[in-house]
């Protein structure tokens, strides 16, 4: 079993450097994966409402039988978006779950064309000050929406989950959370296994090393100072994904990697793409 180092958040988790992405993981075959991952050492687990798999989640959460070692990620959906919507929201997902706690709740999508994302923010802090809620985060948040809702409530967010691989590395971004105090986290840190692991650059790194691939990609995350999340059923390549602190990329290394940017890869923009 791997263990995953973690780091302090702004309000003082200790906060894994690498998860477990849940997206797809339902039914008995995407618990017994979770269960898999968290035998591995994944202690961080990243879920949704629109996920569908809160009840999965909770379940392996259960069996694994070290509820208080992991920290479960669940999201505000768009549909919820609201003080009192996502009150309800929150119950709904604590439900589903079977757990007292949501150890990290995030605002999945900003949905700015409905602008409730700070009325929304504020009910996410008051379910923090009742104890239902661990830490506050939100995704796909830019950074004239990350300082707005700072603004609004004086409380910064603990993680903004982006979108964020090699071909999207996202700076600039990142430089505004580090300037904040705000974790990042990359989702679709593989890039959803795309051409991104037969790249030259990603080839020829892992060979330097000794590793594979996808292994160079999540150590350069985690060189960046990002918390990947990559999604993965399979137990061999969970364990593969996870074994990513016994090597170090060197500068001129993450450099190269990084210089395979060249967009977004999905039609994600947050200023425009809304999820309910
Ligand atoms: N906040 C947001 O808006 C979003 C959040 N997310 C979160 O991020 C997580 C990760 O992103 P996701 O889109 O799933 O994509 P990833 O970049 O994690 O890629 C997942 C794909 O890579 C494959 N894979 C995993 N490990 C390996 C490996 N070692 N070798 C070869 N193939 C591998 C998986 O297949 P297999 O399972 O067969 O191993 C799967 O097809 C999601 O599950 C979700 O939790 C994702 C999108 C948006
Ligand atoms: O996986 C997520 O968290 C999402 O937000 C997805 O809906 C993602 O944006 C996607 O898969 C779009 O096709």
């Amino acid at each position: 079993m791997v263990t995953i180092p973690t780091v302090s958040l702004n309000d003082g988790t200790a906060f894994p450097q690498l998860g477990l992405g849940t997206y797809n993981l339902r039914g008995g075959e995407g618990t017994q994966a979770i269960v898999s991952a968290i035998e591995g050492g994944y202690r961080l687990l990243d879920s949704a409402v629109n996920y569908e798999n809160e009840r999965e989640v909770g379940e392996a959460v259960r069996r694994s039988g070290i509820r208080d070692e992991l920290l479960v990620t669940t999201k505000v959906p768009g549909r919820d978006h609201g003080y009192d919507e996502t009150i309800a929201s929150a119950r709904g997902s604590l439900e589903r779950l079977g757990l007292d706690r949501i150890d990290l709740y995030l605002i999945h999508w900003p949905n700015p064309s409905v602008d409730k994302f700070v009325d929304t923010y504020r009910a996410m802090i008051d379910l923090q000050k009742d104890g239902l809620v661990g830490s506050v985060g939100v995704s796909n948040f830019t950074e004239p929406m990350l300082a707005r809702i700072i603004e609004a409530t004086g409380v910064v967010p603990a993680v903004n989950q982006v979108e964020l691989h090699p071909y999207f590395p996202q700076a600039h971004l990142r430089a505004f959370h580090a300037s904040q105090g705000i974790r990042t986290e990359s989702w679709s840190p593989l890039a959803r296994r795309s051409e991104l692991l037969s790249e030259e650059v990603v080839i020829e790194t892992a060979a330097a090393h000794g590793v594979t691939p996808t292994q160079v990609v999540l150590r350069w995350h985690v060189q960046l100072g990002s918390t990947p999340i990559p999604k993965s059923a399979d137990p061999v390549r969970q364990a593969e994904n996870a074994d990513v602190f016994g090597f170090s990329l060197t500068d001129a290394e993450v450099a190269a990697i990084s210089a395979l940017e060249r967009g977004r890869l999905w039609d994600g923009d947050p200023d425009t793409h809304e999820e309910m």
